[in-house]
């Protein structure tokens, strides 16, 4: 596979938020060492937004299952060797199956576990199959399949160094306007603008997130107990809720998400392009 040298250039760097005189005077963060590196993959998702059809991370891209591919990104980072593959609950044992039978490296461990109603749910229940010697977690959604996995290296690599929570991002390149949530305007009504967002401000988070076990733990163990993180549309946004510290490395283009029927058609189209500049 080419996929540590696939796609467009990185772009810089985002600095980490907050980042100023007052967190450079904060002692330095030490690095972690001596766990094992596991990736929770949530793909118990149904794909409404695709259309009509078997669960999203079930449906064919390229030959294979779209999980395929996202399990396959996973194994070939450097240090995952568990994945945690969070299943559609009614077929647990089908997706087993199904992964059994890909061509997936034999040394990295794969686990499926039933999904449950949401996102968040889903990656909790991951997070309950994780052996105790796992101390840093990737989450990453099965929906962005083609993550390459020099991004997840990146991800792994800056957790490892001290950084309780990473997160992969791009610069937005639309411009962003705000709108009123008037709840007496007609349905099919113009939506009247409030304000232009400053996009230099913004930037559109990925996954693999990256983080230290026990704060991804806390985070969701306070969401599950309703003391905050609940409505949070990634587990980064729960960990800010902790107020830990979550920094952004940069992401990748390929990383995008399936989500509607035009995704899969670039998604088909990265595939083909890999497969004309492979080595
Ligand atoms: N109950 C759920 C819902 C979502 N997901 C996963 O979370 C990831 C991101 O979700 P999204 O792309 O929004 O997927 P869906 O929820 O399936 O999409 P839709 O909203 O169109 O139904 C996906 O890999 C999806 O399978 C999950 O594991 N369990
Ligand atoms: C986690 C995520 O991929 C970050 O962009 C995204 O939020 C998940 O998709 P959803 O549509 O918000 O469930």
């Amino acid at each position: 596979m080419s996929d540590k040298s696939s796609g467009s250039p990185l772009p810089a760097p985002a600095p980490p938020r907050g980042a100023g005189a007052a967190e450079s005077a904060a002692p330095p963060v030490p690095p972690r060492s001596g766990g094992r590196t596991a990736a929770v993959v949530p793909a118990a998702g149904r794909g409404e937004r695709l259309g009509p059809g078997a669960p999203k991370a079930l449906r064919d891209l390229g030959g294979a299952p779209v999980l395929v591919h996202a399990v396959r990104a996973m194994c070939q980072a450097d240090e995952v060797s568990l994945v945690v593959v969070v299943a559609p609950p009614e077929s647990p044992d089908a997706v087993r199956a199904m992964l059994a039978s890909a061509p997936l490296p034999a040394a990295v461990e794969i686990v499926v576990v039933p999904g449950g109603a949401n996102r968040q749910e889903s990656v909790r229940l991951g997070l309950a199959a994780l052996p105790e010697e796992v101390d840093v977690v990737l989450v990453h959604d099965a929906a962005r399949a083609l993550v390459p996995a020099a991004t997840v290296d990146s991800v792994v690599a800056t957790v490892r160094a001290g950084a309780p929570a990473v997160v992969p991002a791009l610069p937005v390149t639309d411009t962003v306007k705000r709108v009123g949530r008037d709840p007496n305007r007609p349905a099919g009504a113009p939506e009247p603008v409030v304000d232009t967002v400053d996009r230099a401000d913004l930037r559109a988070v990925q996954t693999p997130q990256g983080f230290d076990r026990s704060v991804l733990a806390e985070a969701h163990g306070n969401a599950a107990e309703g003391l905050g993180g609940e409505g949070a549309t990634d587990c980064a946004g729960m960990v800010e809720r902790l107020g830990r510290p979550v920094v952004l490395v940069p992401g990748h283009e390929e990383a995008f998400k399936i989500t509607r029927p035009l995704d899969l058609v670039l998604a088909e189209a990265v595939l083909a392009r890999r497969e004309t500049t492979a080595p």
